[in-house]
């Protein structure tokens, strides 16, 4: 019927009252034995610092950021997972809901923590995350160069079999990679390699554009109890001087 109108609904909808445009959240789960770390990785990510201080993670913490990916905001939510079995029990269900990526830690220092690699790919395995959901296996703490129990060959293999790309690098100091490559294929060691490494999680997430979870701009994510939503620069994307490494 012309001219009606829907109760409450004006016909000059203009577009300043349309909902802001949603920004899609991309659920990245950070796992791996305790003391790997993974706090150190997110947080260098997220507020572009190595932290000073850390304690074992209890439950799960995320942190978030920003980026700004071919001229679409889109969110990073990082959840920084507890290694210790004893702090996880009774958060694991909430880690692997709508997850979009995986990031698998050992320490390159640590032959332990690489062994204990399997464990959680078979979690992983047992909450039905699927070989769909981009996975990729970083060793940490490059820096300890004179350290080194893990191999970058014996971890190349381990990722190949498992179809995951290598990334190896230094939360504490990730322009030096301890003299390794890097990612499979990925650049050398003069650039910010963590933030490397998660951008090249992003933009496989952006290419596969599966259906995300979003949300209104601006509005808080809540739930974690850390929010951390800087860039390096200051600004909210610091998409400024950002590299993807491409694996
Ligand atoms: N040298 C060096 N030390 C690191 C690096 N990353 C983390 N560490 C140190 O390793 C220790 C453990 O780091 P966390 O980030 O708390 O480890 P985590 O994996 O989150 O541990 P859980 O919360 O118990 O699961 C801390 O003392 C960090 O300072 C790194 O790249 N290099």
């Amino acid at each position: 019927m012309a001219g009606v109108e829907p109760a409450g609904f004006p016909s000059s909808l203009s577009s300043t009252t349309l909902p802001p445009p949603r920004t899609r959240i991309f659920k990245i789960i950070v796992i791996g034995d305790s003391g790997v770390g993974k706090t150190c990785l997110t947080y260098r990510f997220c507020a572009g610092k190595f932290p000073e201080k850390t304690e074992a993670t209890i439950g799960v913490d995320f942190r978030e950021r920003v980026i700004d990916i071919d001229g679409e905001k889109i969110k990073i939510q990082l959840w920084d997972t507890a290694g210790q079995e004893r702090f996880r029990k009774s958060m694991v269900q909430h880690y692997y809901r709508n997850v979009h990526a995986v990031v698998f830690v050992y320490d390159v220092t640590s032959a332990g923590s690489f062994r204990g690699l399997p464990s959680w790919i078979e979690e992983c395995k047992q909450h039905a995350l699927g070989t769909e959901v981009p996975r990729i296996l970083v060793g940490n703490k490059c820096d300890l160069r004179h350290f080194v129990q893990v191999g970058t060959d014996v971890a190349q293999q381990f990722a190949d079999s498992h179809s995951m790309p290598l990334f190896e690098t230094s939360a504490k100091s990730p322009g030096s990679n301890g003299g390794a490559d890097g990612a499979s294929g990925g650049g050398g060691g003069n650039s910010d390699h963590v933030e490397a490494i998660f951008m090249t999680v992003a933009h496989k997430l952006k290419s596969q554009k599966p259906l995300m979870l979003s949300q209104p701009s601006g509005a808080a994510a809540g739930g974690g109890t850390v929010h951390l939503d800087r860039g390096r620069d200051g600004g909210g994307d610091g998409a400024r001087g950002w590299a993807c490494s491409s694996c």
